[in-house]
């Protein structure tokens, strides 16, 4: 027997990945750089065991495949990739297709597409989201690459992919990078969704007082409302798990450092590259780092006192939390879809805003209720109009813009950090300034460097009358 396509890396993603395929019906050869976890994996398929063929040396593993061969990389990013690709070349036969998708920068992606371009080998750059069950049972899918390769992988990549009512969350978005670039604005919008997630829950426990037992089903309640979402969905039950080994809440004993891996940073690095702001993307990530300044953040407090409960605790405070997480949540997308429309143009990928908001609808990270409006609004907008301006969202941040005002000067006076929720609130109130204030900036440009300025009431370049610089 010689599989249909295969599969290298049986870490977390990827083991459960091979199991998807397999289930549904496609033989795949899978290959591991440490054999061992290729032998486990194996064993503990169960009757899946049928379509796999699990391979100890990489040239078992390419002949083990019907050529022309797809196969898929799910090991980790950077490095690595490049490592892999160069071992497999050799190996591999003109029209076989190399499918990285794990969670590349997607300049790595163009740099390899423009690599493989010539030499007979085709190469996907593929963003898979929704962790090990999403990759188990089903994973939203972005793919980036030739449409033509993408369509030689389509029938696999549409059975595997988590589906929507019906519809698979899985699409050719794109030339070359495009599929690694979604995946990363995803993950940017993750941080900044989960960070907003985190402010609410440090009002509630350092403001209100509130217990992870008590936030629990307050979480649980929104989650059954507009914010509706596997990220709010998942902080209810992190709330509500008790640690096996104290009995406490597991949420009182994790470390307070979070981990990241680099998307989230791409994304940030990126929408400053192209000009397009994302600081609620950009506040998600500055607070991960200085997270992970414990010991500076600890003989902080000793110097500056610690924040003691100040907030009064009511249901109507409760009502505000909800729609200021709901207002910054809409700032945090109308930012990340902008940095979209915004890369889509100085990439030329055309990406298909209102297809990429659907097949976030399922099997991703960021899933939720929400999603389903993004892509409604899109299907009557044009990629360009920020989702500030698609009357839906317009009559939402109407309704909600006044809680998210009120968290912000709670927690700011009663000293509680809000980085990603009061980057939203200044991103819409500077958004939706008609006059702002950088006429001052230009004033002082042209007083220090002579870089001119525009008027109001005339075209052209200008200058001050600013007189002889006294230092
Ligand atoms: N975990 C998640 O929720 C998600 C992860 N991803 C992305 O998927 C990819 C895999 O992640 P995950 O499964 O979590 O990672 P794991 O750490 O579980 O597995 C890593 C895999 O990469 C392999 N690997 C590492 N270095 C090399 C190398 N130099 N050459 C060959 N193989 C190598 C490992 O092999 P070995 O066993 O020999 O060490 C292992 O199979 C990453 O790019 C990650 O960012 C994407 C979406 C979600
Ligand atoms: O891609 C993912 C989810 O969509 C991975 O879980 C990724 O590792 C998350 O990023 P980080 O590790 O930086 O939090």
């Amino acid at each position: 027997m010689q599989a249909e396509i295969g599969l290298i890396g049986l870490g977390t993603m990827g083991a459960n990945l091979a199991l998807n395929i397999a289930e549904k019906g496609h033989d795949i050869a899978v290959f591991n750089r440490t054999t061992a976890k290729t032998g486990t994996f194996f064993e503990t398929a169960g009757d899946l065991r049928e379509k796999i063929l699990p391979c100890t040396t990489i040239e078992e593993f390419v002949q083990a495949i019907r050529p022309p061969r797809p196969i898929i990389l799910m090991i980790m990013a950077g490095d690595p990739v490049d490592e892999q690709i160069d071992i497999l070349r050799p190996l591999l036969s003109r029209e076989d297709i190399i499918i990285d998708a794990g969670n590349a920068n997607f300049r790595d992606t163009i740099r390899r597409t423009l690599t493989l371009e010539g030499t007979g080998l085709q190469f996907i750059g593929m963003g898979v989201s929704g962790g090990e069950v999403g990759a188990r049972h089903g994973p939203s899918i972005m793919v980036g690459g030739a449409e033509a390769s993408y369509k030689r992988v389509e029938p696999v990549l549409l059975d595997i992919a988590a589906q929507y009512e019906g519809d698979p969350c899985c699409a050719w978005l794109g030339e070359n990078g495009a599929g690694h670039f979604v995946k990363t604005i995803h993950n940017g919008i993750e941080y900044a969704d989960m960070q907003m997630i985190a402010e609410i829950y440090g009002i509630m426990r350092d403001g209100l007082g509130m217990s992870a037992k008590q936030m629990a089903p307050v979480f649980a309640k929104w989650n059954q409302g507009r914010l509706d979402s596997y990220l709010v969905d998942i902080t209810a039950r992190v709330l509500d798990t008790e640690d096996a080994e104290t009995g406490q809440p597991i949420v009182d004993i994790i470390l307070d450092r979070a981990g990241q891996k680099g998307t989230g940073r791409w994304s940030a690095i990126e929408s400053q590259q192209i000009g397009v702001p994302a600081t609620a993307i950009e506040a998600a990530v500055a607070a991960r780092s200085l997270s992970a300044l414990k010991a500076e953040r600890e003989a902080a407090e000793q110097a500056y006192g610690r924040t003691s409960p100040s907030v009064e605790r009511s249901d109507a405070f409760l009502r505000e939390l909800e729609l200021a997480l709901l207002a910054g949540k809409i700032a945090a997308y109308a930012q990340g879809f902008a940095v979209m429309s915004g890369a889509s143009q100085d990439y030329r990928w055309n990406l298909p805003l209102p297809e990429i908001a659907r097949i976030w609808r399922a099997g991703c990270i960021i899933r939720s209720q929400f999603l389903t409006t993004i892509a409604t609004a899109y299907d009557g907008a044009s990629a360009e109009t920020n989702l500030l301006m698609v009357p839906a969202f317009v009559e939402m941040m109407q309704e909600t813009q006044g809680a998210l005002r009120k968290v912000v000067a709670r927690a700011a006076t009663a000293g509680l950090p809000v980085p990603a929720l009061s980057s939203a609130l200044s991103y819409f109130d500077m958004y939706r300034q008609g006059r702002g204030t950088a006429n001052l900036i230009q004033g002082q440009r042209d007083f220090f460097g002579a870089h001119s300025f525009e008027r109001i009431d005339k075209p052209g370049a200008h200058h001050g009358p600013w007189g002889i610089t006294q230092l």
